[in-house]
């Protein structure tokens, strides 16, 4: 599975929280992130992640690019709902161009996990 993972600030802790506890079917994925996220992933857990820009200079833009071509089989973004982005346009083309090309998206912890919990059943 080529999966995407990216979070806000706020956020982050949660994301690597998640990522631990489901990190051997992480293992098996194939990894793309922004660059603050990827790079905490990588520090801390060990995971290969392709790091792409960190958010707020295009690395949701870039994900976005690669989920269009079909680059991208599922998205995790924990966005986080109380802190205002500089680059909420990038954001919401992301989430945009998810639903344009019906590539799952989970923004929450909850439906996070419910799709993590949806591919390790059927790995
Ligand atoms: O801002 C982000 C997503 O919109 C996340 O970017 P970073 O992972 O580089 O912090």
């Amino acid at each position: 599975m080529k999966l995407a993972l990216i979070a806000h600030d706020g956020k982050k802790n949660d994301m690597v929280a998640l990522a631990a506890k489901h990190l051997a079917l992480l293992q098996t994925c194939s990894l793309m992130a922004t660059g603050t996220t990827g790079r905490r992933l990588s520090s801390e857990l060990g995971l290969t992640v392709d790091c792409l820009l960190s958010g707020p200079h295009g690395g949701d833009l870039q994900i976005g690019a690669r989920l269009a071509v079909g680059e991208v089989d599922a998205v995790i973004f924990l966005r986080d709902p109380m802190t205002p982005q500089p680059h909420e346009p990038d954001i919401n083309a992301l989430v945009r161009a998810c639903d344009v090309h019906d590539v799952p998206c989970a923004t929450n912890l909850a439906g996070a996990e419910l799709m993590l919990q949806a591919w390790t059943q059927r790995a």
